[in-house]
Parts: structure tokens; C-alpha cells; sequence
């Protein structure tokens, strides 16, 4: 018997940019992001650098009718739904972009002219070329540095920025996107300019040097989402979030700072069922073992974080929490993603500070608790609830108070308690990376209570 096959059509997006023999960068981050935001990568190499986490070794152009030769095979076969641009290395390669324009929808020209390493990528001669490019783009995605050399104003801020995209729209571009990641401040505001307005998209600013290859990220996963027929400010919106992401849970490879993690949204989408499969394991051993020494009035919520989690929507918990009955404990109802719990963001809040936390319980807090909490291998960290400020909901407090607790402790503890006050139940918050060491601290602390008791 024969099987029928099933074929799919992914909307073809053409790279033309230079390969980083690293991966991080170039066409091999450009491919990755492609297909990781479902597009099929297709590309025109330009150069061959022999590049890695620390730099770059050597460049070598390749012959511009052969670079014409690539551009020609791919979009004489393949319906190309978007383009984008990298490292152009010459004016020549510019100047062949240019003429291929009519078959080069989407355009979005990343002007690369200088790598994270601070090694140049692009001939100073060429600089001027950009100018006949950024007319045919559809959006232009320069840094602040790209951006000065193109308009020659400085972009030290939101306006300084603004004023520039609105330089690259006059020049002919439909719009333009000019990064912040270089300009200084604790917030990262980048802005995209097209003629109908501005629109600004802010970020905090993640502390690390490996952000290798975010620009190739960023400028193909832009084309992409427009391949797909996404508008232009879902697109860039989007295209922002995954590469905020990306840099955050970057990937520690190579000597030098990492790179960013190109398919860090894959992954976490896959983690989504192995996570939940986790809690509702964890529920069942915390049934299995009767915890109810340990069961708030309010009832009990296990919640796990998928490994890249940065929203609700990333945290699978128990909706309707485990309740006590006559008969031991059980889950009221089953395990959903997305539930905003209480515990929900107050994990989220955890893992601001320690991103390797993905699991947590919210446990009642009396007296022989908070003894049993002292057994365990690990600190507690504590905070006052009454020192919560006016603005923060009841709702709210557990968030606030992790947030607060792992900012006065030294490292990451296994628990955050808050107490009311003396003869009132609290909340003791019980956190790890591994939802077997949750479960068995859980145990501990239940068997504590209860022998002591
Ligand atoms: C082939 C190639 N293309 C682009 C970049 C820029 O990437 P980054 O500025 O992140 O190093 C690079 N380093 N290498």
C-alpha cells in the first residue's frame, strides 16, 4: 500500500546576507529564525566569514555574478513572499540588490555594517550605496550607530531616534525601524516610523553580552511574520517580543559571549505538554501523600513554568486548586495553561531574579510550618505583607512579596513566607527548578509538621 502524502506550503522567505561559520549570526541564524517562526528559508550568500563567538578571522566575498546566480535560482523557482537583507560586505552587492528589487517583495533591509564584535562587515566606501536600497525597503531595521552613518544624526534617545526614522521614510524606505539596544538606559525603546506615525515598543534591558546575531534575528523574523501577511506593527511587535526572548535565554556557547537562542519560542511551545504532564504529576504525589497539614483554607495550587516562561500564558497550574475534603486531598479540577493564579505570577515574579525556577506550591504558613521550613536544605526568605505599598491588590501581595523576599536574600530560596501577623495563617511559597525536589520538599515538610505535631 501506498500512503497518501500530505503536502504543506510554508511562505518562502529569501535571505541574502554572509554565512557566520559560528551560527549566530548571518545566514544560519537568519535560516533558523525562518523556519522557527514557519517560514521556508531560502538564501544568496554574499560572503563567507570565518567568524565565531569572539570575532571575526576572515571574510571572503564571493563573485558577484555568483551571489546574482543565487538570487536568480531562488526566486526563479520559489514564490519568495519576503526578503531580508544582512551583510552586503560592497557597494557592488548593494548596487545588484537594487536592481533585483522588483523581484524582492517584503524587503526588509538589515544595514549591517559592523559585527556585536566590533569587527567591520561592510567596505566604508559602500556606506553611501544604502541610500537606493533603504528607497526600495519596506522597512529598514538599522541600529543606532547604522543609523547615524545613514541619516548623520546622532541617536542617542526616543526622539533623536524618531527623527532619524522619519530621515530613512524621506529617503524612500516605507518604514523604519531604529533599534535602542545600543543606546544607554535601563529600558530598551525601540521605534518604528512609517508615514501614518510613530510607534514606540519598550523592553527592559536584559544584562548580558551575548546578544550575537539579534539584528539577523530580529530583521528575519520580521520578514517572515510578513511573509505570512501579519501588518507591519504585529510584525515588528512580535518580531520584538521573540527576540527579547531570544537574548534573555541566550545560548552559553563558545568562548566569547553566546549568541542568541534563534529557536528559543520552539522550544518553549514544545515544553508546554512535558510541563503540564510535571504538574499534574506533582498533584498527584501531593495527593497520594495526603499533605493536608499543609492545605491553606483557600485550597492548594501547584504551578509549573515551561523553561523559557515569561507570561501566564507559560504557566500551567491547578484551576480550582487541590482542596481538602473528609477523605485526604484532590485537585478540584485539572491542569490549564494560562490560569493567572496567584501562584502563576508569583512564580513568574521568582523567576525574574532565578530563571531556572519552574515550579512552585503555595502551602499554608502557621507556627510549626514555618519550623518545618527551617529543615530544609535551603534558605527561607520573608517579607512583610504590611510593608506591601498602597498600589498592590490582596491579589497581588504574593507576587510583590516573592519579588521583595529574593531581593533581600542572599541566593535563591527553596520558600518565600509572608505572615499577616502573630495567630494568622500566612503563606509560605515553596519554589524549584525540578518538580520531583518539590514534591519531596513538600513531603518534608508535611511529614515534619505532622511527627511534630
Ligand atoms: C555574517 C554576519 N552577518 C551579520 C553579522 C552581524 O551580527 P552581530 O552584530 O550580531 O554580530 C555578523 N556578525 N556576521
Amino acid at each position: 500500500m501506498t500512503r497518501a502524502d500530505a503536502p504543506v506550503t510554508p511562505p518562502v522567505v529569501l535571505t541574502v546576507a554572509g554565512s557566520d561559520s559560528g551560527g549566530g549570526a548571518g545566514i544560519q541564524a537568519d535560516v533558523k529564525t525562518i523556519e522557527a517562526c514557519g517560514g521556508f528559508g531560502t538564501s544568496a550568500i554574499t560572503s563567507v566569514t570565518a567568524q565565531n563567538t569572539t570575532g571575526v578571522q576572515g571574510q571572503h566575498l564571493l563573485p558577484i555574478d555568483q551571489i546574482e546566480a543565487q538570487i536568480e535560482a531562488v526566486t526563479g523557482d520559489f514564490d519568495v513572499a519576503a526578503v531580508k537583507t544582512g551583510m552586503l560586505a560592497t557597494s557592488d552587492v548593494i548596487d545588484l540588490v537594487v536592481e533585483h528589487a522588483a523581484d524582492l517583495p517584503n524587503l526588509v533591509v538589515d544595514p549591517v555594517m559592523v559585527a556585536a564584535s566590533g569587527d567591520r562587515l561592510l567596505a566604508a566606501e559602500a556606506e553611501d550605496a544604502y541610500e537606493a536600497l533603504i528607497a526600495e525597503a519596506a522597512v529598514v531595521t538599522p541600529n543606532a550607530d547604522e543609523a547615524a552613518v545613514l541619516t548623520g544624526r546622532d541617536v542617542d534617545n526616543p526622539e533623536t531616534a524618531e527623527r532619524a526614522g522619519r530621515d530613512l521614510v524621506e529617503m524612500g524606505a516605507d518604514s523604519a525601524l531604529v533599534k535602542g539596544g545600543h543606546v544607554p538606559g535601563d529600558a530598551v525603546v525601540d521605534t518604528l516610523v512609517t508615514e501614518d506615525g510613530v510607534t514606540t515598543f519598550r523592553h527592559d534591558r536584559i544584562d548580558t553580552e551575548a546578544t550575537h546575531g539579534s539584528g539577523c534575528t530580529l530583521s528575519s523574523a520580521i520578514a517572515t511574520q510578513l511573509a505570512h501577511g501579519d501588518d507591519l506593527p504585529t510584525a515588528v511587535g512580535d518580531s520584538i517580543d521573540l527576540l527579547a526572548s531570544a537574548v534573555r535565554y541566550n545560548l552559553d556557547v563558545g568562548e566569547g559571549p553566546g549568541a542568541v537562542h534563534h529557536l528559543v519560542q520552539t522550544r518553549n511551545d514544545a515544553a508546554r505538554h512535558p510541563t503540564s504532564e510535571a504538574v499534574e504529576r506533582a498533584v498527584s504525589a501531593l495527593v497520594e501523600a495526603d499533605v493536608s497539614t499543609l492545605v491553606p483554607e483557600r485550597g492548594m495550587t501547584v504551578a509549573g513554568a515551561t523553561p523559557y516562561a515569561e507570561t501566564p500564558d507559560a504557566v500551567a497550574a491547578v484551576e480550582g486548586r487541590i482542596a481538602r475534603t473528609m477523605d485526604g486531598v484532590r485537585p478540584n479540577r485539572g491542569v490549564r495553561f494560562g490560569a493567572s493564579t496567584t501562584v502563576a505570577r508569583a512564580l513568574l515574579a521568582a523567576r525574574e531574579h532565578d530563571p531556572a525556577i519552574r515550579f512552585a506550591v503555595d502551602c499554608r504558613l502557621t507556627d510549626a510550618v514555618e519550623d518545618a521550613l527551617a529543615s530544609l536544605d535551603g534558605r527561607v526568605a520573608a517579607y512583610d505583607p504590611g510593608e506591601r505599598p498602597n498600589g498592590v491588590s490582596d491579589d497581588a501581595t504574593a507576587q510583590w512579596g516573592v519579588d521583595r523576599a529574593f531581593g533581600t536574600s542572599d541566593g535563591t530560596p527553596v520558600a518565600v513566607v509572608g505572615r499577616e501577623g502573630v495567630g494568622t495563617d500566612g503563606r509560605a511559597m515553596l519554589l524549584a527548578a525540578d518538580a520531583d525536589d518539590l514534591v519531596s520538599q513538600v513531603e518534608t515538610v508535611h511529614e515534619t509538621v505532622r511527627d511534630d505535631g
